[in-house]
């Protein structure tokens, strides 16, 4: 039986601008509107042309090349023609292929927000559309507060869409502004407008996430038999975002209750490009992934938990709802407390370590773990640790220097030009064959890297091995609180070889927490170098 196709609208260049938080520069958009374009969607929004000079300059040229570049604007005032309202000709000027125009279709709104009669609203909608079809464009509607306003007089809000469909729109979008509509709500008013003579093929839904649900509105307009989705990449967007386009789309292309049925324009091909799509983004943005994101998350298919890790390495079926590379994710079994040997054994096999089930020192690992994940530390998030504490469990890590000692102090005071200034101050003691150095290093950053420059500082012969050392990252935790108060310290580190690491340590006192997590990554670096541990040692 041939699939339906879905018509898939991207709007994060528009009301994803509409983020608390996120401002795109047009460069911003003009990458993000090329990512987008090679995936597969058949709408790219780009923005508001007349709203602001970004957009302005957008749409000076068309963006994408697949996709169709469209741009958003509200319908002409009442009281001037289309061809004299200058928001409508920003957006018939412009370089767009189509226009979508923002519709009153709630007859509160009519009154309160516009100031005008219902007529001319409806009047407005029509004559817009007009416009821009003889503009050569194609025209759509999203009619705003479409839900609340069919609750409220459904008669008013039905002669919107259809003013918009007789004018010639190719699509009439329902818009749940307020994100506060339920899917069985949206179910029924869709199917009542399909009902009512819109037919579903040119019928859209634009759902907002604020009670969590664009994405079942957006799937439930589907089922009543609209057939254009409007959402955004990790569903950015007004307050608390749009529907998310990338959980739609997998959810499309790999449920068979969709697949079976829909298709859309994204490939299999592409389909597996989903995941770098949602993270590149989110670099973009500069900020971090969530990792709990749907498909695409890190921990999407990660699992901490012991009876599922057992499960997950004899099939991956028994815990995944779909396969994470389908999505270019991947399959992340993890340590940590709440892990058993079939944890240890698959992390472990990824470092390159083998250890049979009934191996007592597998015992042991599994114990010591547990034990100091109770105190405080924890291995899921320090990669090089477990490494170091598994190989050590093992007998394999050498003793490459010992601390014999060190002190940290801070000193604030008047510096030669008689200004306040705090300085750390650290001297530590290490011996390397038999043989103590001490340094001394002086820091304004504080006393952690005051004693980091003192122990990189004299290694013997280690000393050139770990000039490429970096420490990038530097995280505290409080764990307890009160007077009973550990410290954890996790702390990333990297090298000239791009190879990056999380070290952890723990104390009630910081400086200790810190430098021990230091130790391990200086050891965890001697061991990489020497192909011992890391990646080099899977290879
Ligand atoms: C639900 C949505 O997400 S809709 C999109 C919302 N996005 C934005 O508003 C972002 C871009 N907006 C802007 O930059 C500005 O609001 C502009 C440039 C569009 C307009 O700015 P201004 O002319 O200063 O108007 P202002 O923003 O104060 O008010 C909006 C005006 O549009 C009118 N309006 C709103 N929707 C519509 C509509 N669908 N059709 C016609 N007029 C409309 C309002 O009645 C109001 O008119 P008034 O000034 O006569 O009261
Ligand atoms: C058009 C739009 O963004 C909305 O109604 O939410």
């Amino acid at each position: 039986m041939a699939r339906e196709r879905i018509y898939l609208f991207d709007t994060t260049l528009r009301d994803g601008a509409q983020t608390p938080g996120i401002d795109f520069s047009v460069e911003d958009k003009i990458a993000i509107a090329s990512m987008l374009d090679g995936f597969g969607v058949d709408y790219v929004e780009g923005g508001y042309p007349g709203a602001n000079p970004t957009d302005d300059a957008l749409f000076e040229r068309k963006r994408t090349q697949n996709a169709a570049f469209v741009a958003f604007g509200m319908t002409k005032r009442a009281g001037v023609s289309a061809s004299n309202d200058p928001g409508v000709n920003a957006l018939n000027r412009s370089k767009a292929d189509a226009v979508c125009y923002v519709a009153k279709s709630w007859d509160y709104h009519v009154r309160v927000a516009l100031g005008c009669s219902n007529d001319e609203n409806l009047d407005n909608i029509g004559r817009s559309v007009e416009a821009t079809i003889a503009a050569g464009k194609e025209a759509m509607v999203d009619c705003e507060h479409f839900f609340d306003g069919y609750k409220a007089n459904p008669d008013y809000a039905l002669s919107c869409a259809k003013a918009a469909l007789a004018a010639g729109a190719r699509w009439v979008v329902l818009c749940d502004t307020n994100g506060g509509t339920q899917p069985h709500e949206v179910r029924d008013i869709v199917g009542a407008v399909i009902e009512a003579g819109v037919p579903g093929g040119r019928l859209g839904i634009h759902a907002h996430n604020d009670t969590e649900q664009a994405v079942a509105n957006s799937l439930a307009a589907v089922t009543a038999g609209a057939r254009h989705l409007q959402g955004t990449l990790n569903g950015i967007g007004e307050r608390c975002g749009n529907a998310n386009l990338v959980t739609i789309i997998a959810t499309l292309a790999l449920k068979p209750a969709w697949a079976e049925r829909f298709e859309t324009g994204v490939t299999a091909e592409q389909l597996e490009g989903l995941t770098r799509l949602s993270r590149s983004f989110d670099e973009l943005l500069n900020r971090s992934p969530a990792a709990q994101a749907p498909y695409v998350g890190s921990s999407a298919f990660a699992t901490k938990a012991g009876i599922h890790a057992s499960a997950l390495v004899k099939d991956p079926a028994t815990y995944e709802h779909v396969k994470p590379e389908k999505v270019g994710n991947v399959r992340h079994i993890m340590v940590s407390d709440q892990g058993g040997k079939s944890n240890f054994i698959s992390e472990l096999m990824r470092r390159g370590i083998t250890v049979a089930k009934d191996d007592p020192r597998l015992d042991t690992l599994i114990a010591m773990v547990k034990e100091r994940e109770a105190t405080g530390y924890a291995y899921e998030g320090a990669d090089a640790s477990f490494e170091l504490l598994a190989r050590r469990t093992l007998g394999d890590v050498p003793d490459f220097f010992e601390v014999v000692s060190f002190r940290a102090l801070v000193e604030r005071r008047h510096n030669a030009l008689g200004e306040i200034v705090t300085v750390a101050e650290a001297v530590v003691k290490v011996s390397v064959d038999g043989e103590e150095r001490m340094s001394v290093a002086e820091s304004a950053n504080g006393p952690v890297n005051a004693l980091d420059m003192a122990l990189r500082k004299d290694l013997g012969k280690y000393q050139a091995e770990i000039a490429d050392l970096e420490l990038v990252d530097y995280k505290v935790r409080i764990l307890n609180g009160g007077t009973e108060a550990v410290t954890r310290v996790l702390i990333e580190s990297a090298d000239a070889s791009g190879h990056r690491w999380w070290t952890v340590g723990v104390s009630e006192n910081i400086i200790d927490a810190s430098f021990e997590a230091l130790m391990d990554s200086i050891t965890f670096k001697l061991m990489k170098n020497r192909g011992h541990a890391g990646l080099a040692a899977a290879e």
